[in-house]
Parts: structure tokens; C-alpha cells; sequence
């Protein structure tokens, strides 16, 4: 575990390992964790998270495991082997999912804190409606996130926007992982729930994954820096 100060962790996600390495060399494991996701893990895999955590970084491994119970568990078995801090699951995967996959981070030297994605950050209530009927998405964010919970996750990927209401109903320690984030004036790309840092950590937050507006910015250890000052 690096000593990290704060609460960001940066969203890899290049097409080129050189590009990601020129950025990794002008951040500092104090100041930020890292996200490794399904492009960057697909194209270079486990020795690129090795050689990140070789730089003294903390890794959440976001690669949203969603499979039967026993596929899961041995894919976070061996995510834990690689020495990764944070690894996640679907939530919608269930409540057995969830169980397997938890006994399996337990069993590493070192267990990665498991985390259940609720509902995609670039969802809005049309992407939503046409895949769950009858539900709105608070409601589904906070019966997946009480479903990871009773199922032994240390916390959930969810948008800020979920946070106080899942800060009140859940308990103080589960994690509340939360894309999304946007600085005031940033675009909003692809997301759709978004808040800016300061108002994520206000509303309870414990970690702001934030991509895009730090990995394109002219100056990303200069807007890192700006982010980490803005929520002190
Ligand atoms: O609900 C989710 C779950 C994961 N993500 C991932 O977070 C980053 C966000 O990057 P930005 O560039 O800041 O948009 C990205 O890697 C996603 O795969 C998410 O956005 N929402």
C-alpha cells in the first residue's frame, strides 16, 4: 500500500503504453491511485499493472467482473495474485456472485478491496429505462449497493450523485467509488451523473475516479494538483 493522500485516482485509459508511461512519470503516488481498465488491461495486461505498482502505486483494477459465481471468484484470485489495492464486480451479477468473489480476494496475502458497480455513470434515465423497467435509478443504485453490501463488499462504484443517500442508509465504512467527476468547466464527454470534485466530496464520497479531465489536460500534474487543493 503506497502512503497516499488523497482521495483521486486517475483513469488510464490510452491506446499507447508510451503515451500512459509519460504520464505516469509526472504523478506521484502521494498525490493520486491509479485506475487500470478494460483497454489498457486488454492491450498490455498484467505486467503493465505490475510495473505501476513497481512504481509505487496503488492499483484499482476496474475490469467489472460479471460472470457465474465460480468464474469470478478465480479472475479476483489471481487480480489479488497481481498485488492490485481495489478490484471490482457488477453488483447485478448477485448476491452469490458477490460472496464468491469477496472469499476469493481474502484468500491474497495482501486482500484488494471489492467493490460492485451499480449503475454506469454515463447512464441517464433514458439509457436506464431501456434496461431496467419500473425502477429509478436512485432506487436502483441503492438496492445494488445494500445488496453488495450484505454480501460482504467493502464499497460501490456509483455516481456522486447517489452519495448521500446511500452515506445515510449504509454503513459509515463502505466505500463509495465514484466516476464521473468533472471540474467546473470540463466537458462531460461521455457521462451523464456527474459533480464536480468539491461537490462528490461534500456529499460523502470517499474516491473521485477522474480520467479525461487530468490524462487531456495540457498541464495533468498541474490539474491534479488543482483537484487535490479544491477538496482539502
Ligand atoms: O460507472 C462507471 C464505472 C466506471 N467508469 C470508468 O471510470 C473512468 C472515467 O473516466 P473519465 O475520463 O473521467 O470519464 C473510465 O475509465 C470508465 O471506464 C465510469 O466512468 N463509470
Amino acid at each position: 500500500m503506497s502512503n497516499c493522500t488523497s482521495s483521486v485516482i486517475v483513469a488510464l485509459d490510452f491506446d499507447n503504453i508510451d503515451s500512459a508511461k509519460l504520464l505516469v512519470k509526472q504523478l506521484s503516488p502521494e498525490h493520486c491511485r491509479l485506475k487500470v481498465g478494460k483497454e489498457m488491461f486488454t492491450m498490455f495486461g498484467p505486467d503493465w499493472v505490475k510495473y505501476l505498482n513497481g512504481q509505487g502505486f496503488d492499483i484499482f483494477l476496474d475490469l467489472k467482473f460479471h460472470d457465474i459465481p465460480s468464474t469470478v471468484a478465480k479472475a479476483v484470485k489471481a487480480a489479488g495474485q497481481m498485488g492490485v489495492w481495489m478490484v471490482n464486480v457488477h453488483a447485478s451479477g448477485g448476491k452469490d456472485m458477490i460472496e464468491a468473489a469477496k472469499e476469493a480476494a481474502l484468500k491474497s496475502n495482501r486482500p484488494p478491496l471489492l467493490t460492485a458497480v451499480t449503475v454506469l455513470t454515463s447512464m441517464d434515465e433514458r439509457q436506464f429505462s431501456e434496461v431496467y423497467d419500473g425502477s429509478d435509478i436512485t432506487g436502483k443504485v441503492l438496492s445494488l449497493a445494500s445488496l453488495a453490501q450484505h454480501a460482504g463488499a467493502d464499497g460501490v462504484v456509483c455516481s456522486a450523485i447517489e452519495a448521500n443517500i446511500l452515506r445515510s442508509r449504509l454503513s459509515k465504512d463502505f466505500r463509495l467509488v465514484t466516476p464521473g467527476i468533472r471540474p467546473m468547466g470540463s466537458s462531460k464527454d461521455d457521462q451523464n451523473r456527474i459533480m464536480t470534485p468539491a461537490q462528490a466530496m461534500s456529499a460523502g464520497v470517499d474516491y473521485l475516479v477522474i480520467g479525461r479531465p487530468i490524462t487531456k489536460a495540457l498541464e495533468p500534474a498541474l490539474t491534479l494538483a488543482e483537484i487535490n487543493a479544491s477538496i482539502k
